[in-house]
């Protein structure tokens, strides 16, 4: 395992975890960092700096309202100039040369880069949507890495980062504290929240849903009642852990659509108390408690929604996060895959592990899919052809996890995941074999 702790670095605590989605945490690495009773003191205890960092305005209301204070040892104002920096693979909304395109598409894994990649090295924008200036929309990544960042942090001003590990597992190091991530599980890197990550293994790979919009929350339950698909209390935030590190520090910031980077002489991971709702978070998908249908039907799939952007639509999310959790099927005289259809939002797919019910090759581990807006799909030939026909006792979908981000507006692929070698060429084949069974 790469280590964990830079040279020269004081973790305050062990890896623990505080519980609660969207709770008002409070953690000190330090006894008494944590002022009581008021947030910015005259003088911070320990000579330590109050800041606030928001991630809604101040007049949102308290329902949606997200900021934290932290304790730090130094105020993050105190730093040099950002200059731009270049990125071959990472894109913004709108991708000005890439095109919205009908046509379903399927993605074997993006190969590692040729040289050695860190987490941010190895991003790669499969496509985006909305405008990024104008906090609207997603965009759509993979991180590929086989080295940890050192002497390097990232932050996002673009948008919050949901992470999807699907190869290799992560110590995410944020100012907020440790985030350990494995396969199965997801981390929410909150907006504007620096962190660097290490790798757990030789390499790391996995998916990214940059949300540009409104921060991820639970969605509503209605009808389900009080308790059901990701519980609130399964989510979980770090404990202050901070590197009280002096030595040049690349801090690089995407903003704008663009990476910008500054030499600090310290290290931006030095929040040694924190307290409010705006962090990093992360959820182990093995606990979402399915829903579904204990008569007949497939029921639409935002039963599986985990986390939801909402826009200003009501309903029509900026972007959901729905996983594909191991489940019983029991439906009669149903057919029991995802129907065929044509939809309004467009879903993008990813797979972690195993394989998803409604393809019976093709989609793999580390591959991806995008079907756009109205762009008609479901199940290929072969899974209709079992479907359709197998007898319908219970069965067990075990040992595989698909998720989607889905997203009300259409997904414009950037130039180069459109052209890759690596794209599926033959995918509308998959389709090709479904036979005229009408019989009228
Ligand atoms: O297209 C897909 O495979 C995703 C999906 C799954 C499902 O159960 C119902 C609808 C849907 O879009
Ligand atoms: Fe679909």
């Amino acid at each position: 395992m790469t280590s964990t702790i830079e040279p020269g670095v004081r973790a305050g605590t062990e890896l623990a975890y505080l519980t609660g989605f969207g709770n008002e945490h409070h953690s000190e690495a330090v006894p008494g960092a944590l002022p009581v009773g008021r947030n910015s003191p005259q003088r911070a205890p320990l000579g330590l700096y109050a800041e606030q960092h928001s991630a809604t305005a101040f007049t949102e209301p308290r329902a949606h309202n997200r900021r934290s204070w932290v304790y730090r040892i130094r105020p993050s104002a105190a730093h040099p100039p950002f200059h731009p920096i270049e990125h071959p693979t990472l894109r913004s909304a709108p991708v000005t040369d890439g095109l919205p395109d009908p046509n379903r598409m399927r993605w074997d894994p993006v190969p590692f880069p040729g040289e050695p990649a860190d987490f941010v090295d190895g991003l790669y924008t499969i496509g985006a949507t909305g405008n990024v200036l104008q906090r609207a929309g997603i965009g759509i990544h993979v991180y590929r890495a086989d080295r940890s960042m050192t002497g390097r942090c990232f932050a996002d001003a673009d948008g919050e980062l949901l992470l999807v590990p699907e190869l290799g597992g992560l110590m995410v190091h944020t100012e907020y504290g440790r985030l350990r991530v494995e396969p199965g599980e997801i981390a929410v890197i909150g907006r504007g929240v620096r962190f660097r990550v290490d790798l757990l293994g030789d390499r790391a790979r996995g998916y990214v849903c940059e949300n540009y919009g409104q921060p991820f929350t639970l969605p509503e339950l209605g009808p389900i009642g009080a308790n059901g698909l990701a519980n609130p209390r399964d989510f979980q935030y770090p404990v202050a852990a901070f590197e009280d590190r002096e030595a040049t520090v690349e801090v690089v910031q995407k903003f704008g659509g663009r990476l910008w980077a500054a030499e600090y002489d310290h290290s931006p991971l030095d929040v040694v108390a924190w307290h409010g709702n705006h962090a990093a978070y992360k959820y182990d998908t093995a606990r979402f408690n399915v829903m579904g249908t204990v008569s007949y039907d497939h029921p639409d799939p935002s039963i599986y929604t985990v986390l939801t952007s909402p826009s200003e639509l009501s309903g029509q999310a900026n972007a959901d996060f729905v996983v594909f959790a191991p489940r019983w099927l029991v439906g009669e005289d149903t057919f029991r895959p995802p129907w065929y259809h044509r939809n309004v939002m467009s879903e993008f797919m990813g797979l972690v592990k195993g394989v998803y019910d409604a393809k019976a090759e093709g989609f793999v581990p580390g591959g991806a899919s995008l079907h756009n807006m109205w762009s008609a799909h479901g199940p290929d030939a072969a899974t209709y052809a079992t479907a359709s026909t197998q007898e319908l006792v219970p069965q067990k979908i075990d040992d595989t996890l698909a998720f989607m981000f889905e997203t009300r507006w259409p997904v414009v692929t950037t130039d180069f995941a459109a052209s890759a070698a690596h794209r599926q060429p033959g995918y509308d084949e998959v389709w090709r074999g479904i036979r005229r069974e009408f019989t009228g």
